[in-house]
């Protein structure tokens, strides 16, 4: 996408009905709130691949803000402030793990990384953790999301030829039928469990749980809801951990500054908590530098043009078309972002040799009525996880990892093994 956009420019056609936009005003005019006019809505071919039960991320307009709003309550302000035991919870377990395995070599850090986002998740979407960071591996219904995102790439592709598609679905092996069963079944019970929990729990499915029959959510609805937010508040967050790891020990002067924000600000893990995270400013520089160079939703979501077409750039599009924005490609445009292949902080504190930057291309969580709605809840886990890193671990990349960020992505990024071997930090040091 990228080469197609330094060679075509800001709007490319790259299928009959579907354009790619590479700047900032695209943002406002395909996702952005439309003042009367009709919102574009998700294409459904890479949406909906298969005949599932809808959720948040694909439901159609209407239907949508209904669910939003009620969601909306377990990402509040005073919600965050509930989660922060359930979640240090599980970052306290990270550290002690951590502790436990750098003594004997190198750790795979983007695996713990990974553990940790999920127990989170599991605990506020399903009321359990899935005992990654307990059992030190992946449970079996993580898998079952991972083959998943693989196969879901496929059958988005295969939506474009319906018929090819409906013969290979017939052809699925029945062991990975039956896998793809077993994992609905575990879903259900997950779900059921968490529905029978009576007293309140400040997490993101209780307000779903609330006014569960006025919006007409029977249990498969809310297992897709729960679902949703276990792939969309995980894979993302663990990712982009895993990245700022990696560009932060690929370039030590930014690692080294880092380490002194974070050692000077504060003198014991216990003063380190979701809000006093907000000080850090040269961290949050770092996150959102990495959020740039390797961003968890890297390849364009599509929407579709409403009937009677619309202007976006400027142009008028015809109905039907698909428009998406593709995020990395995006990123790495020299006509947005100076050096863009380097990883600066520095241009998100207001450094003036950035002053040409068009900050504003900058949308990894999207805008509009569709963004995301755990953009707080991400900064701040992500900001508690890794300064608890940095303040407690020195940190080196392993040789065999210098590479690790070239990677294939399908809808998430093929993240190999981060190995980083860990010191932990003596109180003189
Ligand atoms: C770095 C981390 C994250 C990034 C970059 C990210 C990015 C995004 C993006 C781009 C969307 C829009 C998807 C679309 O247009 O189809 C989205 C939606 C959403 N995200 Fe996130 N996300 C992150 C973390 C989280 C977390 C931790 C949660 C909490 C569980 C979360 C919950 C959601 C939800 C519920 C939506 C759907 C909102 C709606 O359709 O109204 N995200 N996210």
């Amino acid at each position: 996408m990228l080469d197609l956009h330094k060679r075509y420019g800001d709007i490319v056609r790259i299928a009959p009905d579907e354009l790619a936009f590479s700047h900032q005003d695209a943002w406002k005019d395909i996702m952005g709130h439309k003042n009367g006019q009709p919102e574009m809505a998700k294409a459904n071919w890479f949406y909906r691949p298969l005949d599932e039960p809808l959720h948040i991320v694909n439901e159609d307009i209407g239907e949508h803000k209904r669910l939003r709003r009620q969601m909306a309550h377990g990402f509040s302000e005073k919600s965050m402030r509930d989660q922060e035991p359930m979640i240090r919870k599980y970052v306290d377990m990270l550290l002690e793990r951590l502790r436990e395995n750098c003594e004997k070599g190198s750790v795979v850090i983007s695996d713990w990384y990974n553990f940790t986002t999920f127990d989170i998740i599991g605990d506020l979407a399903f009321g359990e953790s899935f005992g990654c960071l307990e059992g030190c591996n992946y449970d079996d219904w993580i898998k079952g999301i991972f083959e998943g995102a693989h196969l879901g790439s496929i059958l988005q592709a295969l939506s474009f030829v319906p018929s090819l598609k409906k013969i290979l679905l017939s052809l699925v092996p029945k062991k990975m039928q039956e896998a793809h069963q077993k994992h609905k079944v575990m879903t259900k019970e997950k779900m059921l469990r968490r529905i029978d929990i009576t007293e309140e729990r400040p997490d993101l499915i209780e307000g779903l749980l609330k006014k569960k029959d006025e919006l007409n959510l029977d249990v498969d609805k809310l297992v897709s809801n729960a679902e949703i937010l276990i792939i969309g508040g995980s894979e993302t967050t663990a990712s982009l951990l895993s990245g700022v790891t990696y560009l932060l020990l690929q370039n030590p002067e930014s690692h080294q500054t880092l380490k002194d924000e974070v050692r000077s600000t504060f003198n014991s893990e216990e003063e380190i908590n979701l809000i006093s995270v907000n000080q850090l400013s040269y961290m949050l520089a770092c996150l959102d530098e990495a959020m740039r160079m390797y961003p968890p939703i890297a390849n364009g979501l599509p929407r579709v043009c409403p009937k009677g077409g619309s202007q976006v750039l400027g142009e008028f599009i015809p109905e039907n078309t698909n428009l998406s924005i593709h995020q990395w490609a995006l990123y790495r445009r020299e006509e947005y972002f100076k050096d863009p292949n380097t990883f600066h902080p520095e241009r998100f504190l207001g450094d003036t040799e950035f002053m040409n930057d068009r900050r504003d291309v900058f949308q990894p969580f999207h805008l509009g009525p569709r963004n995301c709605l755990g953009r707080n809840l991400a900064y701040s886990e992500m900001r508690l996880i890794l300064a608890l890193i940095i303040f407690n671990f020195d940190m080196k990349i392993a040789d065999e990892s210098r590479k690790w960020i070239e990677q294939r992505n399908f809808l998430m990024w093929e993240k190999g093994p981060l190995k980083v071997y860990l010191t932990p930090r003596t109180s003189d040091s």
